[in-house]
């Protein structure tokens, strides 16, 4: 993963719409036009989506255009105005709809394919030196997979891109950052996920993101699985025949690894990186939880072991308010996580998020 770089990555920042049905174009929207933030930041956005799409939301939001688009048209609308080539609209056609049949809130095959598209193009684009970074607007993945695209998310999608990258979901905010050993699994699959390797792998992963993101000696704390850690085998032995044989593995490497710690109490131990710059969890809601608990306005997904910069809102398509215009007619959906996953892809990137507009994050690049 390129976390944080001396010279800065050429090329834009691509940021996807999203499923078209869902809040993506509004915080896109509202995002670019932000006044907080800086404009040679807003000049390097360049919004991967269907333009005939993106005119509708911007009259309905009373918001102007973005500076630049990268058109794919999932719209007849669209289709007219953009310019694509032949392999990009292969296989698309059939499923591109009028404008009108995009309904905010209706999970939709088309919109499903759309928001894959959206993705699949940014990807490229990085992978190809074409874009800085790509920071993705949610996606639905019930949609998604109705449209024949059988991934449980952008992690799963980007790391078979990139090769089948050894990737990991991070989530983070101003005060904690969580590394997850497995993404969107039942719960019982996560805790056969929760093997020797396997932690191994995410603690590797994660200190290498945190080295190349400036924190010279990262400190990682390892979540265990079981109530209280397992009181030393009493409610459960995956400590004792994974996790902690993992730390020791990671500790032998020279990485600065503890653990396993109570799940219930390492996250407020972490809180604010004093005594840890990242916690270990052993599944999904372990490690998402406390981020988005302390408010989705702030935190940023970041995907960490890719051979790009990838980071994205920690929250979903938001179908219950998407469209909805709100007291104002400016509409519901909150624009923060956007704007705190365009400064975090920015930073990652080595642009600065912060020239010549105040970044209230402040603070020095992490991941
Ligand atoms: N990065 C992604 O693509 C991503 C992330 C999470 C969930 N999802 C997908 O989103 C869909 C819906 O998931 P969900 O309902 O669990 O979570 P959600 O985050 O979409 O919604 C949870 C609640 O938070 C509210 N909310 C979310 N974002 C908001 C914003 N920016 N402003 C104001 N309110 C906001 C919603 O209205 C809802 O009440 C699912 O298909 C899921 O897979 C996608
Ligand atoms: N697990 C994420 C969350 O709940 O915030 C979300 O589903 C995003 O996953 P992808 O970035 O893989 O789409």
């Amino acid at each position: 993963m390129a976390d944080s770089i001396a010279s800065p990555i050429a090329g834009p920042i691509a940021v996807t719409l999203g499923d078209p049905n869902g809040i993506g174009p509004e915080i896109v929207l509202k995002a670019c036009a932000a006044p907080a933030l800086a404009p040679a930041l807003r000049e390097r956005l360049l919004v991967v989506g269907d333009p005939a799409l993106l005119a509708r939301e911007a009259a309905r939001l009373s918001l102007p255009m973005p500076p630049r688009i990268e058109p794919l048209a999932c719209t007849t609308e669209g289709a007219a105005t953009a310019v694509e080539s032949a392999a990009a609209t292969a296989g698309t056609a059939a499923r591109t709809a009028p404008l009108a049949e995009f309904l905010p809130g209706r999970i939709d095959a088309r919109a499903g394919h759309a928001a894959w598209r959206f993705v699949v193009h940014a990807a490229r684009m990085a992978l190809a030196g074409q874009a800085a970074a790509v920071v993705t607007a949610p996606l639905s993945k019930e949609a998604m997979h109705a449209a024949g695209h059988d991934y449980p998310g952008h992690t799963e999608l980007l790391a078979e891109l990139a090769d089948g990258a050894d990737v990991r979901m991070m989530l983070a905010n101003d005060e904690l950052r969580t590394v997850l050993v497995s993404i969107h699994l039942s719960l019982r699959e996560a805790i056969e996920r929760v093997t020797r390797q396997n932690v191994l792998s995410t603690i590797a992963i994660t200190h290498t993101a945190l080295l190349r993101a400036g924190i010279a000696r990262p400190r990682i704390a390892v979540a265990g699985l079981n109530p209280h850690a397992g009181e030393s085998g009493a409610f459960g032995r995956e400590e004792l025949e994974a996790i902690a044989p993992a730390v020791a593995d990671a500790r032998a490497r020279g990485i600065d690894a503890s653990g396993p710690f109570a799940p219930d109490t390492v996250f407020m131990r972490a809180r604010g990186f004093r005594k840890f710059d990242a916690v270990v969890a052993m599944y999904h809601d372990q490690g998402l939880i406390p981020v988005k608990y302390l408010g989705l306005e702030e935190g940023v997904n970041i995907t960490i072991g890719l051979p790009f910069v990838r980071t994205s809102p920690d929250h979903g398509t938001a179908f219950d308010i998407a469209g909805r215009p709100g007291p104002d007619g400016r509409g519901l959906a909150d624009p923060r996580s956007m704007l705190a996953a365009i400064r975090r892809a920015a930073e990652l990137a080595g642009i600065s998020p912060c020239a010549g507009a105040p970044h209230p994050a402040g603070a020095a690049a992490r991941p």
